[in-house]
């Protein structure tokens, strides 16, 4: 079967899952400022080295909250989402592994993770500041 024109937003969906078809559906997908392909449930993202604010901003976020696994294009939020649903449902602690060679991406991709997870822990602000605010200023102090 012919790969789309576009790539396929899931590897596992490949006709011949090998390094060449799968470095070709990444360019491809990257010449589309698609950034995010799923391999199964793992996520790997192709760093823009441009600002993307679309992908990132508030009404992506609510977009992805409660959303299905796999029903939205993939996204670190999608990531951020099952982990965090995973969490609460078995009251367990969970973990995100962030892994790439240096300069991959991964300090962003953690930052957004958090701007997600904080702005799922709610609005309920403690002082008059919000989850996030909180959570993102305890990261940036030495
Ligand atoms: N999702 C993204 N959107 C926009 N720019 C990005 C994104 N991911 C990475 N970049 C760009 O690439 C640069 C390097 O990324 P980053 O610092 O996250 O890499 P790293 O994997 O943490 O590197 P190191 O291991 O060396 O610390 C960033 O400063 C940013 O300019």
């Amino acid at each position: 079967m012919e790969a789309p024109p576009g790539g396929v937003d899931d590897m596992t969906r490949l006709s011949y899952l090998h390094e060449p078809g799968v470095l070709q559906n990444l360019a491809t997908r990257y010449e589309l400022n698609e950034i995010y392909t799923y391999t199964g449930s793992i996520l790997i993202a192709v760093n823009p080295f441009q600002r993307l604010p679309h992908l990132y901003d508030t009404h992506m976020m609510e977009q992805y909250k409660g959303a299905d696994f796999g029903e939205l294009s993939p996204h670190v939020f999608a990531i951020a989402d099952v982990a965090y649903r995973e969490m609460i449902n078995e009251g367990k602690n969970n973990s995100i592994l962030v892994s790439g060679e240096s300069g991959a991406g991964k300090t962003e991709t953690t930052k957004m993770l958090m701007r997600y997870l904080a702005h799922l822990g709610g609005r309920s602000g403690v002082e008059g500041r919000t989850v996030e605010q909180q959570v993102l200023e305890a990261k940036s102090s030495p």
